[in-house]
């Protein structure tokens, strides 16, 4: 996979971030809390990011509570960190967030 795997710098992640609002990089994991009008639409966007995670081949830590998904990613192949994988899933869940009805 070459240079793509490579751990970003603090700059990197910094001006990656800038593009991505509520997004943030803590303990190496990229992550993002999103809240939903009810149950179902945060467990139909579990679902949704599901098919993303498996045509990425790319996977998240997802927390599903009443009305709250929590994403957390990193890279587990380079020992946990945050790589420009993690912000192509990132980019691509924001995508169909607001379908969703996530905020
Ligand atoms: C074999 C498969 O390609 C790997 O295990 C993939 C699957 N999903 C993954 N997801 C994440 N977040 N990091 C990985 O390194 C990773 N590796």
């Amino acid at each position: 996979m070459g240079a793509q795997v490579e751990p970003l710098g603090e700059k990197e992640i910094e001006e990656r971030l800038a593009e991505l609002p509520g997004w943030s990089v803590e303990d190496d994991r990229l992550h993002r809390g999103y809240h939903f009008p009810g149950h179902l639409p945060a467990a139909v966007m579990v679902i949704h990011i599901a098919r993303i995670q498996e045509e990425l081949d790319h996977h998240a830590d997802l927390t599903l509570g009443y009305n709250r998904l929590t994403v957390a990613v990193n890279t587990h192949s380079i020992g946990g960190k945050v790589t420009d994988l993690d912000f192509q899933l990132a980019r691509r869940i924001e995508e169909i967030a607001g379908a969703h009805g996530a905020h």
